[in-house]
């Protein structure tokens, strides 16, 4: 499998000394088209830092990102990191963003908007965005009429409608029930298989690195390792088994 994403010894550094946050201490990583890839660790050890350079939401201290043949830190002017952001990635979030006063199928069209693609064209990609996360029923009612689970299924929905080559998802199961966690994973799974989608999630819940092709462990803005779902929870297993702790 090719490379998608390449990240050189990636740093982030918020504040200026002394009071200043290594959020990211030089991160050097690959990942292959076609993967699920999974991020975690503790709390604050940098995944979500992680997710956000990679996305072009914010931009590296120091480094290098590549993704998709293109250099992301060589793009200087915040209008072509937009277009980036619009084309090659989309993402899904814990709280799912969703604009109250915009019905479903206009939510899932905002990125095709941004674009300027046609009024028709747009609905016809929406509709089938929504087709493919199983609820075109719902096009027409409000965020505010649905379940957390049918919510998230939306801002799925819209992070696919432009097809991009990435799917970036920070915590996307974090506020939903074991029923609705499992939905959106068998989603993510069939737009991987199906569609060769690469997926790139930050997650706290261990159940879900099985779903995944590789695990990279953060640690305090350091890249422990990337190991198998099998290898990462033989490791957590040990460290069980020592009495030390491990998210
Ligand atoms: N905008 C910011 N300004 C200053 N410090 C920040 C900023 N964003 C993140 N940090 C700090 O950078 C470090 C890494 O944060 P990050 O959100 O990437 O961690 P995380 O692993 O995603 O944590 P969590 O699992 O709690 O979401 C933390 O110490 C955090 O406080």
């Amino acid at each position: 499998m090719s490379e998608i994403i390449r990240l050189e010894e990636v740093w982030k550094i918020y504040g200026k000394p002394p009071s200043e946050t290594i959020a990211l201490g030089g991160v050097s990583l690959t990942v292959r088209k076609g993967e699920f890839f999974a991020i975690v660790g503790p709390s604050g050890s940098g995944k979500t830092t992680m997710l956000h350079l990679i996305g072009g939401l914010d931009r590296p201290t120091r480094g290098k990102i590549y993704v998709d043949g293109t250099e992301l830190t060589a793009i200087r002017s915040d209008s072509e990191l937009s277009r980036y952001r619009n084309k090659t990635v989309g993402f899904v979030f814990q709280l799912f963003y969703l604009i109250p006063r915009l019905n479903v199928l206009e939510n899932v069209e905002l990125p095709l908007v941004k674009r300027g693609m046609p009024k028709a064209e747009r609905r016809r990609l929406a509709l089938e965005a929504l087709r493919t996360v199983g609820i075109e029923m719902l096009a027409y009612k409000y965020p505010t009429q649905l379940s957390g689970g049918e919510q998230q299924r939306v801002a799925i929905a819209r992070a696919i409608v432009g097809s991009p080559r990435v799917l970036l998802a920070d915590e996307p199961t974090g506020n939903l029930d074991a029923a609705n966690s499992q939905i959106v994973m068998d989603l993510f799974k069939r737009l991987n298989r199906e569609l060769g989608m690469t997926i790139i999630m930050v997650t706290h819940n261990l159940e879900l690195i099985w779903n995944c092709d590789r695990v990279a462990r953060m640690y305090s803005g350091k890249l422990l390792g990337i190991y198998t779902p099998e290898k990462y929870s033989e490791l957590i297993a040990s460290f069980v088994k020592k009495g030390q702790q491990e998210t």
